[in-house]
């Protein structure tokens, strides 16, 4: 091909509107892609709805994600932010959700693509910030969802789980509503898995005098954290399922980096499995990536949601960037 010397500039947007964020396919339609005009991204995986990678403007990736993750479809993503709907683990004395596998379904279907909606299209938005909203559906209908898995919840549903991407925010929310005829029982969780650079710098706060359920010790599960000190490092294999009041701060090496907020998702979990567990997990790597990922997953799984015939759970968690 002929190089023209004054070949015009590709437009961006329409002359006199603020420059658009950009939303692609890959070919192989698996993925979605969404960037800002300032150069922060994204990138969600059709399968799941999962959030497989968030950059920031400089392109340093936040999201830890195995490099042993299957993003083929054959089982459930190993970082990132995997959704977990209508259980959380696996609940075999739940009638409901007995059947179901750990974690539920939400993460091993593959979700339709809504469409999107940019700052400059969204009703109300005071700020110019560029934003991008990315929404995705699953429903009880949907030639998507993991059939054997809902074989085990056969209530009729509609899931719509939106992204966000700010320059300095990402916010995932979901609205399940019941289209069924009767009241459904649900737990939902957001699985984030957050980079860090060294888990043994990490202090988390947010979670002093919180009450938790730690699923390590199975002997002795019921527990309060203390108020002193006022931070939570991780040394060891941690799960817990943290009921805290308000935002969780991670910070690493005394500086804050994230702030996880949550709008109706009233539990944390806190999970890194270190390194026997590390080990165990077929799709864990490398195997010291143990080092590089904290999961903090907000979520409602402390009991269960009731949602009654044609209402729906609303729940959304923002973390922002904060060095
Ligand atoms: O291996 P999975 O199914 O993705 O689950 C990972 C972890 O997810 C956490 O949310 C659970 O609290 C842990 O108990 C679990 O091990």
């Amino acid at each position: 091909m002929v190089g023209r010397a004054n070949k015009p500039k590709e437009l961006s947007s329409t002359p006199g509107l603020p420059p658009q964020a950009t939303v692609t396919f890959s070919e192989d339609n698996s993925r979605v892609t969404a960037e800002l005009p300032t150069g922060e991204s994204i990138e969600v995986l059709l399968y799941g709805a999962t959030v497989i990678s968030w950059k920031d403007a400089s392109g340093d990736e936040k999201l830890w994600l195995s490099e042993a993750a299957k993003l083929d479809g054959s089982k459930a993503v190993r970082g990132g932010i995997p959704l977990v709907f209508p259980v959380f683990g696996t609940a075999p004395a739940h009638p409901q959700t007995k059947d179901l596998p750990q974690h539920g379904f939400a993460r091993t279907s593959r979700w339709e693509f809504l469409g999107k909606s940019t700052s400059e299209l969204m009703a109300g938005k005071t700020t110019n910030e560029p934003t991008v909203k990315l929404d995705f559906g699953l429903s009880s209908a949907a030639p998507g969802l993991d059939s054997k898995a809902h074989a085990h919840w056969p209530f009729k549903f509609n899931l719509i789980y939106s992204v966000t991407l700010s320059p300095r925010s990402l916010t995932t929310s979901i609205v399940a509503t019941n289209d069924d005829n009767s009241s459904f029982d649900c737990q939902v969780l957001m699985h984030t898995y957050l980079r860090v650079k060294d888990i043994t710098k990490v202090e988390i706060s947010g979670l002093a005098s919180a009450p938790y359920f730690d699923k390590v010790d199975t002997a002795n599960p019921h527990k309060t954290q203390p108020a002193e000190p006022a931070a939570v490092t991780i040394t060891g294999e941690t799960d817990r399922v943290y009921s805290p009041v308000g935002d969780v701060t991670v910070a690493e090496d005394r500086v804050p980096r994230y702030r996880v907020t949550r709008d109706n998702l009233s539990n944390v979990v806190i999970w890194n499995p270190w390194a026997d567990k590390a080990q165990a997990i077929a799709d864990f790597a490398p195997k010291d990536g143990f080092r590089h990922m904290l999961c903090v997953e907000p979520g409602a799984v402390g009991g269960w949601q009731s949602v009654e015939a044609g209402d729906a759970f609303e729940g959304a968690q923002t973390i922002k960037l904060l060095d």
